[in-house]
């Protein structure tokens, strides 16, 4: 039995679909931080940490990093350090791939000028013309056929998922790690590296239509590569079945650390947002059309071993077609009804903002604690949000208040004036210095207080 995937070549389904293992080919997909949680055990040798990574662009994946959000300043300083322009990862992309993908025109031309090869192979034998042309760029597309750019799979070629074989992944000691509506999840091994396995039920993958519709998802997921994203790996295939791989992240979802924890530091709790804010922008400014999460909740958002916050699960997301003005209409209730906006759970045309107005319920509890309406059904807690302008309550002993400005703005009735995530990364960023600062006058005070002594 062959099964068609997406414009792939056609492989044979596993006979026993989880028993696999392949050679490790490239380099590991979870090594770009890899802090434990116990080096990182108060909030202060966190934040050093981060500053440490910031600063720690100098890296091969600082510079994929730095080209797919069309940071010119941060290529630059990486090359300055002398990173190689034609640095790949693990499916041989290079920075002039992802830049040519999201139409970063300058720093295209940047790359070129950095002597980037403009016709390296990826895995799939795609250059960055191939990417350009597949993504409409046709700036981009101009400037690497001048540099001697060509594309040797063709404009209308699609980019294929992976193709996940039986023998890449060994599923002998597979571990449950969590369930959630569509089916479990497994931490297994992938060419030697844990991964998350995602099984969606029979009951569900037997549907042609739904299959379809989360093959589509699968497809678009696939194309999303970004430090605050969950990388998608890859689908194993089978008559019924669908299971896909992606990146494990050890230290669970959101919803676990706040349920563990409780209120988080404000500190961790305004570089978690960050962390979140950064994913979804970059899912907002996804060109040619930008994606919308739909779903963004606490069970949404893991996070990794140097304990960075990442969006998952796009099952739920749609590509806003930017020519239709009016938004999407909303079909039905899809999402959870607690982190719901108004305009959603009143069918109402909706946009990028319904992920603004979740993305502050989040922030909101990371300062709470939890939710702070725990106690009401979820459905009449979006029904009081969309009906009665019902908001949780911002204390000034707990929220700052230029955090309590933020939430208002982005859980505002009209979603028109809501800000968009890159206001909200500035916004976030600023909160943060003058934190940094607070704590940089109270260390002072305190050290001069002990030479006094
Ligand atoms: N990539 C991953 N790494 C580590 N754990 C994961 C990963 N993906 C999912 N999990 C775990 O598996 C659980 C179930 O995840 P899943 O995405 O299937 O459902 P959910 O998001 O909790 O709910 P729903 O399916 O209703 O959206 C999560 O709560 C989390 O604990």
């Amino acid at each position: 039995l062959h099964i068609q995937w997406g414009g792939a070549k056609q492989i044979d389904p596993p006979a026993e679909i989880l028993n696999i293992r392949r050679g490790s080919t490239g380099q590991s997909l979870l090594g770009t931080s890899a802090i434990r949680m116990s080096d990182c055990n108060s909030p202060s040798t966190y934040s050093k940490q981060m500053r440490k990574e910031n600063a720690n662009s100098a890296s091969p994946f600082g510079l994929l990093s730095c080209s797919s959000k069309g940071d010119k300043l941060g290529v630059m300083r990486v090359l300055e350090e002398g990173v190689d322009p034609d640095i790949s990862d693990y499916d041989k992309r290079t920075a002039l791939h992802l830049a040519a993908c999201e139409g970063w025109t300058e720093v295209v031309v940047l790359l070129l000028e950095k002597g980037a090869d403009p016709n390296s192979l990826d895995r799939w034998g795609r250059t960055p013309l191939s990417d350009a042309k597949s993504f409409h760029n046709d700036e981009v597309c101009k400037i690497l056929e001048a540099h001697g750019g060509v594309d040797p799979v063709g404009r209308d070629s699609r980019i294929p998922c992976y193709d996940i074989h039986q023998r890449e992944v060994d599923m002998e000691d597979k571990i449950l790690i969590g369930e959630g509506s569509f089916g479990e999840v497994y931490l297994v091994k992938w060419r030697g590296t844990a991964v998350a396995a995602k099984t969606i039920r029979s009951s569900i993958a037997s549907n042609p239509r739904v299959r379809n519709a989360f093959l589509k998802e699968l497809e678009l997921w696939q194309k999303l590569r970004h430090p605050n994203i969950v990388q998608f790996l890859g689908v194993l295939k089978h008559p019924t079945r669908l299971i896909f791989l992606t990146e494990y992240l050890p230290n669970g979802t959101l919803h676990d650390i706040l349920k563990k924890k409780g209120r988080l530091d404000p500190r961790t709790a305004v570089s978690y947002a960050l962390d979140i804010a950064r994913g979804m922008n970059y899912l907002h400014e996804h060109k040619p059309h930008a994606v919308i999460h739909r779903d963004l909740t606490p069970r949404n958002v893991l996070q990794d071993a140097s304990m960075h916050l990442k969006v998952t699960d796009f099952g739920l997301s749609k590509i806003s077609q930017e020519r239709d003005a009016y938004g999407y209409k909303m079909t039905g209730g899809a999402g959870s009804y607690r982190y719901m906006a108004p305009e959603v759970y009143r069918r109402e045309s909706y946009g990028k903002s319904v992920d603004v107005f979740s993305f502050a319920l989040i922030m909101h509890e990371m300062f709470w604690g939890g939710p702070s309406d725990k106690a009401d059904a979820p459905e009449q807690v979006a029904d009081k949000r969309a009906y009665e302008d019902s908001r949780p309550p911002l204390r000034s002993l707990i929220f700052p208040e230029k955090v309590k400005m933020l939430l208002r703005d982005c859980w505002h009735r009209n979603p028109d004036n809501r800000p968009t995530f890159e206001q909200i990364i500035l916004r976030l960023e600023n909160i943060q210095d003058a934190m940094h600062e607070e704590k940089r006058k109270l260390e002072n005070a305190a050290c001069s207080e002990c030479s006094i002594l």
